[in-house]
């Protein structure tokens, strides 16, 4: 059993985090946004962030991507969930992850985040969350995937982890609970 709670978690935000791909005279590539202000400012990451009152998590998501990146999708697939802890703070965080692909507008700049095309050979992992790079190689293989990271007060260490595939989504979990609840844990 994985130890994932220390301290206590009493509440959690539900927020959500968007990757565009495309493809580009053969290229694959992902859109990223360096983070510009407030939570994760100077990190690469795919778009997102609070679900509001009275909208759902997915209208959330396109919300979010329109809001930070400017384009707008017609269709997000559900890729992931996240669970994060940070020690000491009893808020955890709950994040769906989405993959979208078509999308109408312009990718543009925005007040909270600078957008640009990586190629997925040269994603930036050394300027991204740390936990990127755990979970990065299962979501481009377009496998459905949770995970679980306890985090050290200072936002970079990570004490604790936990990745598994998934048949579907969501997986039902608990943060501090060493098992899975739900959904079909094909690997961990
Ligand atoms: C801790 O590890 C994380 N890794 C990754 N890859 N992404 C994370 C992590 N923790 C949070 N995130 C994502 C989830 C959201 O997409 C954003 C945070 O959103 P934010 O707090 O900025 O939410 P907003 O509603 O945009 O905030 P404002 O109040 O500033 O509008 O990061």
């Amino acid at each position: 059993m994985l130890a994932m709670e220390t301290s206590p978690i009493t509440s959690k935000k539900v927020l959500t985090l968007v990757f565009v791909f495309g493809d580009f005279d053969g290229e694959r590539r992902v859109l990223l946004g360096m983070k510009k202000r407030g939570f994760g400012a100077g990190y690469w990451n795919g778009f997102g962030g609070k679900v509001e009152k009275g909208e759902t998590i997915l209208e959330g998501a396109v919300r979010e991507l329109e809001e930070e990146a400017g384009i707008r999708v017609s269709h997000l697939e559900r890729a992931g969930m996240l669970w994060f802890h940070f020690e000491g703070d009893p808020t955890g965080l709950e994040v769906h992850v989405y993959r979208g692909e078509t999308f109408e507008g312009v990718v543009s700049e925005t007040e909270e985040m600078r957008p640009e095309w990586f190629s997925l050979d040269k994603i930036p992992f050394h300027i991204m969350w740390p936990d990127d790079q755990i979970w990065w190689p299962v979501f481009v293989g377009n496998k459905k995937f949770c995970g679980r990271f306890r985090f050290a007060k200072d936002q970079k260490e990570i004490l604790a982890h936990d990745v598994g595939i998934f048949e579907s989504l969501p997986c039902e979990m608990e943060f501090g609970s060493g098992e899975w609840v739900g959904g079909v844990l094909v690997e961990r």
